[in-house]
């Protein structure tokens, strides 16, 4: 999978994205990461990027042009078929269902904004879609082009070992995680849960998924809302409850 980002800070989102499980996939070249920086495209001697925003108000709004000729750049350096994506606060929410269907694209830009934001007509003439990390301001796209890349980055075939793929079970089943513990197994009086020790690899799996169950009532009831529970899943959350309440 290529993913081409347009961004003013294209060391930022490079180094970044060459740690742990990103920086392995762009080695084993499962990812192609290129960078375009718009201010290579900007006319004139300054290398002007933005510009005062129409209508007044404070900061400053990025050009349309500098940021669309880095995007067709990126675009004609490859024939993949590409979805350009812009990061905003004015995006809609992203979820792991939208992470799984963008880790399907064969390819995808991505446009890390700055300033104020992009001048309206750029997203109208460049962007397929816009999406938001969350309901924050940031000082720019590039930590939300980071989020979505390691999210579809870590969904790619042969990226995740076993190991690391019992994570995404239950993100991908919707639920919130279990709780997780390692050695020493006594911290301050408390002590690991005994089911973790007894090797009985089916009370560790209902174990887990009923701590996942009921974390995700207690926690995040909006994802719970979500989720049609199997038989087992409704008896293990009802169990759950019961002794919370017990
Ligand atoms: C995506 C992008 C942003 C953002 C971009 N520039 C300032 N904030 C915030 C949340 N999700």
């Amino acid at each position: 999978m290529r993913f081409d980002v347009v961004t003013l800070f294209p060391e930022m989102v490079d180094s970044a994205a060459r740690y742990g499980v990103t920086g392995r996939a762009i080695e084993q070249g499962i990812v192609d990461l290129k960078l375009w920086n718009p201010r290579d495209w900007a006319p004139d001697r300054h290398r002007t990027v933005d510009d005062r925003p129409y209508g007044g108000g404070p900061g400053m709004v990025m050009k349309v042009e500098p940021l669309r000729s880095a995007i067709r750049a990126a675009r004609a350096d490859s024939d993949l078929p590409a979805k350009t994506i812009y990061l905003s606060p004015q995006g809609g929410l992203l979820t792991q269902d939208v992470v799984v269907r963008l880790a399907r694209c064969p390819r995808l830009i991505l446009v890390a904004g700055r300033y104020e934001g992009v001048d309206e007509r750029l997203i109208e003439l460049e962007i397929d879609e816009e999406w938001s990390i969350g309901d924050y301001v940031l000082s720019g796209g590039e930590l939300a082009v980071l989020v979505m890349f390691d999210a579809v980055v870590r969904l790619l075939p042969g990226v995740l070992g076993h190991a690391d793929s019992a994570v995404q079970d239950s993100h991908m089943a919707g639920l919130l995680d279990c709780p997780h513990y390692t050695r020493p197994e006594v911290v301050d009086g408390r002590r690991v849960p005994q089911v973790l020790q007894s090797g009985d690899h089916g009370a560790i799996r209902r174990w887990r998924l009923k701590q996942s169950l009921g974390r995700t009532w207690l926690r995040r009831p909006d994802l719970l809302a979500k989720l049609e529970l199997d038989a087992e899943q409704r008896s293990l959350l009802e169990e759950f409850k019961h002794e919370f309440y017990a």
